[in-house]
């Protein structure tokens, strides 16, 4: 990757098992017994052209079976820290799973101790600092997806707000008023998937009934003028994963993705990798591609890793150090 791309960013969305490389999994697979249903490299990659979210979700959930313990958890997030910094990332705010480990046999306070140790030497390590966010899944009940939230709380898992990911079409957000609810009493911060497979009216009920403060994707608000315009007034921030769209075919092709017209239409998006190991690339990758597609200028490159920091929950003084560093990015690129 050329330093061009080192553009100082935040990553707001990430999902930290969709950071499990191939090669990964085969040594996981290796050192914990376990027999993988691809067990070659060549066999496993072979899976990877996905036809629509829930084809990718099905391996995805599948790969999940080789992090057993804490080592296994705490091994997968360092392989992201080590890739994100290389893509210029600065500060990530790391989505996991706990009902997909839980479904499994795996306690929670396995998948919590080991993503959080190795997020708590992030910042001396890898120079990223981090925060995490426990996403539930919404092909899952509400009730599920309490309960869990109730443990992560009475365990004090250092998390910093909930997500909601999955199956979107048919999971519609009314499913999870009071969950959303619940965190906000706990003091909690709120994102969610919305508009990613699923129609604009899910992106308007994620606002208004689940009160969130980022919506994940959002890319199917451009179908609703009215949606564009409540976004744009209220610069709800929208963390827009282009290769993940093009990868799960939410658009046909990158040229025919939205986000130049989300940029035009005044939107605050930023761009995120999602689950780079399976959709082709971290975030210097998803950069790439659309400065080869779109021409993005600095300044454009500039104002979208500005809103991803602007959009983070960083502690504000840590904001300002980032946007700082941006400043100096910009000033050496005139
Ligand atoms: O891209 C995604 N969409 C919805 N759920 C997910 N869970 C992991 N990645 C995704
Ligand atoms: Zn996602």
């Amino acid at each position: 990757m050329t330093t061009e791309f080192l553009l100082p960013t935040a990553e707001l969305h990430l999902h930290i098992e969709g950071t499990l490389e191939p090669e990964l999994i085969l040594e996981l697979a290796a050192r914990n017994g376990i027999a993988l249903p691809h067990p070659t490299l060549a066999d496993l990659r072979a899976q990877y052209e996905f036809t629509d979210l829930q084809h990718f979700l099905d391996l995805y959930y599948a790969n999940m079976a080789v992090l057993v313990t804490e080592a296994d958890f705490a091994d997968m997030t360092r392989a992201y820290l080590l890739r994100a910094q290389a893509s210029g990332v600065r500060h990530a705010e790391i989505m996991f799973d706990p009902q997909a480990h839980l479904g499994r046999g795996i306690p929670l306070s396995t998948a919590v101790r080991g993503i959080s140790s190795a997020l708590a030497s992030s910042q001396d390590e890898f120079g990223i600092s981090t925060a995490l966010i426990a996403a539930f899944l919404r092909d899952q009940s509400e009730e599920s997806a309490l309960a869990v939230l109730e443990e992560l709380l009475a365990m004090g898992a250092p998390i910093i707000g909930i997500g909601l990911d999955s199956a979107e079409v048919g999971n519609p957000p009314s499913k999870f008023i009071r969950l959303f609810e619940r965190a906000r009493a706990a003091g909690l911060r709120r994102v969610a998937h919305a508009g990613e497979e699923g129609p604009p009216s899910h992106v308007w009920d994620t606002l208004d009934l689940l009160g969130v403060e980022r919506i994940d994707h959002g890319i199917r608000s451009v179908e609703d003028s009215m949606l564009v315009r409540r976004l744009a007034a209220d610069q709800v921030p929208l963390t827009v994963c282009p290769l993940s769209n093009v990868r799960l075919r939410a658009v046909d092709t990158l040229a025919a993705h939205p986000l130049p017209q989300m940029l035009a239409s005044g939107l605050n998006v930023c761009i995120n990798s999602d689950d780079p190991a399976y959709f082709g690339g971290y975030m210097g990758e998803n950069f790439q591609s659309l400065v080869a597609e779109f021409g993005l200028d600095v300044d454009a490159l500039e104002l979208l890793a500005g809103n991803s920091i602007r959009s983070s929950f960083a502690p504000e003084a840590r904001k300002a150090q980032l946007l700082a560093e941006l400043a100096a990015w910009r000033a050496a690129r005139v």
